[in-house]
């Protein structure tokens, strides 16, 4: 069976998922979870027992639930033919893991739906700060570490969790002209068809208002 991806159009880490696939020429099938709709469907029992963090992505594949995006594409790296989302050199590895979990965990979960929705009023204020704090330090590191990608010339896993977050930080209104390295890399990234075809803008639960 095809790889069956439990998501939300714009959820930057179910676009990751999508992103990883794409790139690796990999078909699936997609399961919508609306965040909003009814509360959350993320929060139903249902939905517990693939996800107990009740969030989104949750993935099937080979007989087996996974969940934690990163997780999940590396599963796939591991498992698939096609382009190597992680560089051999370990150097240039661990500065794309490095990218990897500074915006996977040092900015995405503070601008989190489940987080804005505990903190109450302010949440565009707080998703700014939290998202220009973490900007402006990958900006300084992508200065030294990217070439046409985030790491040297090649595409990875750290392209793969950058654009995402981008197109979260535009949500948030966020001036991405002050980041030119993000900001030319966003670029080139969202004109390749892997980025193109998975972007939020034409899923297959993107209402028909933000469809592009
Ligand atoms: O506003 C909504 O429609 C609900 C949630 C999201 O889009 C996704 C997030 O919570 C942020 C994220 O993926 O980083």
């Amino acid at each position: 069976a095809a790889p069956l991806l439990h998501g939300y159009f714009r959820s930057s880490c179910s676009w990751r998922v999508r992103i990883a696939f794409a790139l690796k020429g990999i078909d699936y099938d997609q399961v919508p979870v609306n965040l909003i709709k009814d509360g959350g469907q993320q929060l139903t029992d249902q939905y517990k027992e693939l996800n107990p963090m009740q969030q989104v992505p949750a993935v099937t594949i080979d007989g087996v639930t996974l969940s934690q995006s990163l997780a999940i594409i590396q599963y796939i790296e591991e498992t698939r033919p096609g382009p190597a989302l992680l560089p051999a050199d370990p150097q240039k590895r661990a500065k794309v893991r490095m990218i990897c979990d500074l915006i996977a965990s040092g900015i995405q979960p503070l601008q989190n739906l489940y987080v804005l929705q505990k903190i109450g009023e302010d949440k565009v204020s707080w998703a700014q700060h939290f998202i220009i704090r973490g900007f402006v330090a990958l900006e300084s590191l992508l200065k030294e570490t990217a070439g046409k990608y985030c790491v040297g010339d090649e595409i990875s896993m750290a392209d793969i969790c950058l654009a995402p977050q981008v197109y979260n930080a535009e949500r948030f209104k966020v001036d991405v002209d002050q980041f030119p390295t993000i900001k030319r890399l966003n670029q080139t990234l969202l004109a390749l068809e892997a980025f193109s075809t998975s972007h939020p803008s034409c899923q297959p639960d993107t209402p028909a208002d933000l469809r592009a």
